[in-house]
């Protein structure tokens, strides 16, 4: 079930480019408990030296090699984990995200937009939003940038353009193996709408992802995030703790992997909440910052303007 904020849409600008919107959010939530390193071994501050993977406390260089492996392992059964594990509610959530940005050049205008969708793995955002921008606007120019840190997962989803004999060796989609946190083969200002959907929680340095996000949009771009938030009711998360303790044994029996789905939760738990992480975009240089929390908050879509 999605419980969504009332949303205030002004009239979309014409100008193909600039998809300025405004909604209104109000929401109250829990504050991010610090994390809780090691002594630091060297004259290198704590928070320079270590981060999180999940409840541990790593070497910030190792956070991407161990992040790299849990979705090496997971990457051919990722599909099917998501349905399981959600119920299906993540297709709800995936699809509520598509339709509320309702992204695609117009048919009143000439010039394409350019999509870049990080940490897009199987390619459920990325497809999902060419088809919206074709089935509703008639849209069969704009451009596609598919962006993942791990091959393996990125194969996934050009399996699935191959086998849908859609956007498989498509001069508009470009599947790219690249850290989301520096995007070094994307241009600065080139990018019209900047997604990533379940995918900025595994960065080691989310700041950076977001500062490169701003880097790549174009003025008037839109980030638009879908990622794991902070339960407002207490009821619903003690019920979702009950939840959450069964993934990784659904990890293990259906996937081998326990422990991958013990880092799934534990990276939710540790990822800031909804008012944070708005504070966080805005840090970024993003404007008209909002949120709208789904499913009581299970996860929430996080998105601004870079002006
Ligand atoms: C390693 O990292 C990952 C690996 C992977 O394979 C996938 C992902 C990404 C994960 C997803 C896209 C979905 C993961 C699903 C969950 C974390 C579970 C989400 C939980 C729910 C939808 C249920 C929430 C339950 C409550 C709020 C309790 C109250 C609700 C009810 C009683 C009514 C509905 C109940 C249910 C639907 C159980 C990855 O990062
Ligand atoms: C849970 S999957 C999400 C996939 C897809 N966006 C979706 O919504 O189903 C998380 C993805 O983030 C990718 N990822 C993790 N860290 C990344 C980084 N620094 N840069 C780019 N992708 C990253 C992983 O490889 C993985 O494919």
């Amino acid at each position: 079930m999605l419980i969504s904020s009332r949303i205030v849409r002004s009239s979309l600008a014409n100008a193909p480019l600039k998809l300025s919107r405004f909604f209104t959010q109000a929401h109250t939530v829990r504050k991010e408990e610090d994390p809780i390193a090691p002594p630091p071994r060297s004259s290198e501050q704590p928070e320079q030296k270590y981060t999180h993977f999940g409840s541990k406390t790593v070497l910030k260089s190792t956070k991407q090699k161990l992040v790299g492996d849990v979705f090496s392992s997971v990457a051919n059964r990722y599909d099917l984990m998501n349905d399981i594990m959600s119920l299906g509610i993540h297709r709800l959530w995936k699809e509520h995200f598509i339709n509320k940005l309702d992204a695609g050049k117009r048919p009143n205008s000439t010039t394409p937009l350019h999509f870049i969708d990080v940490a897009g793995g199987s390619g459920d955002i990325a497809f999902g939003l060419l088809d919206h921008a074709e089935s509703k606007f008639g849209d069969i120019e704009s451009t596609m940038d598919i962006v993942d840190i791990n091959a393996d997962m990125l194969k996934e989803g050009e399996k699935r353009a191959m086998e849908q004999g859609k956007y498989f060796k498509d001069p508009r989609v470009r599947f790219l193996v690249s850290n989301g946190e520096v995007l070094e083969e994307i241009e600065s200002d080139s990018k019209d709408i900047y997604t990533v959907s379940f995918g900025i929680r595994n960065f080691t340095d989310i700041q950076k992802g977001l500062n490169t996000a701003y880097r790549v949009l174009k003025p008037g771009g839109i980030f638009y995030c879908l990622e794991f938030s902070k339960i407002e009711n207490p009821l619903m998360d003690l019920a979702y703790q009950q939840w959450a303790k069964v993934l990784p044994v659904m990890g293990s029996m259906i996937a081998n992997d326990y422990d991958s789905y013990q880092y799934l939760v534990e990276s939710i738990e540790r990822f800031p909440d909804q008012e944070t992480f708005k504070s966080m975009i805005e840090t970024a240089g993003f404007k008209s910052a909002g949120y709208e929390s789904l499913t009581f908050g299970v996860c929430a879509i996080h998105w601004g303007i870079k002006v």
